[in-house]
C-alpha cells in the first residue's frame, strides 16, 4: 500500500487529478448546479491543480475516475495486469462508476473540487481537527458485510428527505455495490423514516438561468437517479423501517423485494403537489396493483398501510416493528449466501426484457414532471410546506 501511494503521489499528473468525491467533504449541490456547465466543469480542472493542500489518494483516485467518466464515459481500457498497482488502482476506480451518466460525472467532479476549495480555503494550513468528520458519504452510510451491501439513508432529522447530495450519492453507491463482493444490496433509512421523498427545499433555490434551467436540470438528475434503478444487476431489496413518501415509494416498484415494518406508510401526494408519478410508476403501478388501486394512490394520494401495500402487492412481506431489524436481517443473510452469480442471472431474466421500455417511460415521466415543476399548482403547494400551511 505504501508502495502504491508513494507511486501515485509521483506519478499523479496535473489532469488527471480531476476528481470529484462525494464521500470526502460536504456537497452543497444546489438545483442552480444540478447539471455542470461546460465552464464549470473546465474551471473545476483549472482549480485541481490550484490546490494548495493534496487531497490524498484516495480523492485523487476518485477525481480521476469522474473525469475519465465525464470525458470519456463508462471505463473502455483493458484491466491492466496484477502487478501494474497504479494503473489498476486507477482503471478499479473509474471502472467502478459503472454507467455512471457523463453529465453526473461531469457535476460530481465539479461538485468535489468545490469542496475540496472549500475545505482548503476554511482550514488554511491547519491539519484536520481530531474531531472532524471522516471521509464517508455526506448523507448516506454505506456498510458491508455478510455478502450484504447496505445503503442506509441518514438525514433523519429531515426525515431522510432526499437533496441533491443525497441522490448523487445513492447514485454512487449503487454503482459501487454493483461491483462490489456481496450478492445483495439494501436500501433502507436511519430513524423513524425510510424517507419524506424528494426534499421540497430543492425548489427554493433558482439558479441564474431561472426556473426553466432548474426544471431542466431536475429532471435530467430524476431521470439517472431512476435509471441506476432499472438498470441495478443485482438483487435489490428495501427494507422500509417507517413511512415512505413520494419517490421513495414508488421506486419500490424497481426493486426484487420490499421487507416493511407495520409501522411503515407509503404515499404519493402528487396531485397535492401539483406533480405527476416518477419512477416508472405510471407503469409499474397499475401492473403491480390494478390500474383503479394504482389511481387511487398516484392520482388521489391515498395512504397505504403497510398491510394493505403488502395486500395489493408493492410491500413483499410486513413485520412486527419490534422484530422487525432482526426477522429481516437473518433472512437477508441466508439469502446472501445463495450463488451470487445465479441471482444475478436469475434478475437479468426476470427483468431486462422490460429494461428499455422502463429507460423510455422514465424518460416520458421525467418530461412531464419538467412542465409541472413550472406549473402554478406545483409552486403553490411547495409555497405552501415551506411556509408550514400545509404537511401531507
Ligand atoms: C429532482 C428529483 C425530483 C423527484 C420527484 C419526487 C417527488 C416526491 O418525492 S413528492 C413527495 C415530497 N415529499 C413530501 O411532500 C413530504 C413533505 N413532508 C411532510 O409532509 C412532513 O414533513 C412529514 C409528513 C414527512 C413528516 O411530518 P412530521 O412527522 O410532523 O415531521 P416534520 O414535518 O416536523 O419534519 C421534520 C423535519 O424534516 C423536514 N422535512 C421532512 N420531509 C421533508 C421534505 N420532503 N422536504 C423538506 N423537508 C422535509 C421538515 O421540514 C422538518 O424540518 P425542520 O422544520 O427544519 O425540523
Amino acid at each position: 500500500m505504501a508502495h502504491l501511494a508513494a507511486g501515485l503521489a509521483r506519478r499523479w499528473c496535473p489532469s488527471s487529478l480531476q476528481v470529484v468525491n462525494f464521500p470526502v467533504v460536504q456537497l452543497h449541490v444546489s438545483l442552480r448546479a444540478m447539471r455542470a456547465s461546460h465552464t464549470e466543469f473546465e474551471n473545476a480542472m483549472n482549480q485541481v491543480k490550484l490546490l494548495k493542500k493534496d487531497p490524498g489518494n484516495e480523492v485523487k483516485l476518485k477525481l480521476y475516475a469522474l473525469y475519465k467518466q465525464a470525458t470519456e464515459g463508462p471505463c473502455n481500457m483493458p484491466k491492466p495486469g496484477v502487478f501494474d498497482l497504479i494503473s489498476k488502482a486507477k482503471w478499479d476506480a473509474w471502472n467502478a462508476l459503472g454507467s455512471l451518466p457523463k453529465e453526473t460525472a461531469k457535476q460530481s467532479y465539479v461538485d468535489l473540487v468545490s469542496s475540496l476549495n472549500s475545505s482548503s480555503k476554511s482550514s488554511g494550513q491547519v491539519e484536520p481537527r481530531a474531531d472532524s468528520k471522516p471521509p464517508g458519504y455526506e448523507t448516506l452510510v454505506v456498510t458491508s458485510e455478510d455478502g450484504i451491501t447496505k445503503i442506509m439513508l441518514n438525514r433523519p432529522t429531515k426525515k431522510n428527505a432526499m437533496n441533491p447530495q443525497m441522490y448523487h450519492e445513492i447514485m454512487l453507491a449503487l454503482e459501487a455495490a454493483s461491483k462490489d463482493e456481496s450478492s445483495i444490496t439494501v436500501l433502507t433509512g436511519s430513524g423513524d423514516y425510510y424517507s419524506s421523498g424528494n426534499d421540497l427545499t430543492n425548489f427554493t433555490d433558482i439558479p441564474s438561468g431561472g426556473v426553466q434551467e432548474k426544471a431542466k436540470n431536475g429532471a435530467i438528475l430524476l431521470r439517472d437517479f431512476v435509471g441506476c434503478f432499472i438498470d441495478f444487476p443485482k438483487p435489490l431489496i428495501a427494507v422500509v423501517n417507517g413511512p415512505a413518501v413520494g419517490i421513495a415509494v414508488t421506486t419500490l416498484g424497481l426493486f426484487d423485494a420490499v421487507y416493511a415494518t407495520d409501522r411503515a406508510t407509503f404515499h404519493t401526494p402528487f396531485s397535492h403537489l401539483g406533480q405527476s408519478p416518477e419512477g416508472c410508476s405510471s407503469h409499474t403501478f397499475p401492473r403491480i396493483m390494478s390500474p383503479s388501486k394504482a389511481t387511487e394512490m398516484l392520482i388521489f394520494g391515498k395512504k397505504l398501510t403497510a398491510r394493505e401495500a403488502c395486500a395489493q402487492g408493492l410491500v413483499t412481506e410486513v413485520f412486527p416493528d419490534s422484530t422487525f431489524q432482526k426477522e429481516v436481517w437473518t433472512r437477508l443473510k441466508a439469502y446472501a449466501k445463495l450463488p451470487p452469480n445465479a441471482m444475478r442471472i436469475s434478475k437479468q431474466v426476470i427483468r431486462n426484457k422490460e429494461k428499455e421500455k422502463l429507460h423510455a417511460i422514465n424518460a416520458e415521466e421525467c418530461s412531464v414532471l419538467q412542465e409541472r415543476w413550472l406549473s402554478d399548482e406545483c409552486m403553490n403547494a411547495v409555497v405552501n410546506f415551506l411556509s408550514r400551511k400545509a404537511k401531507l
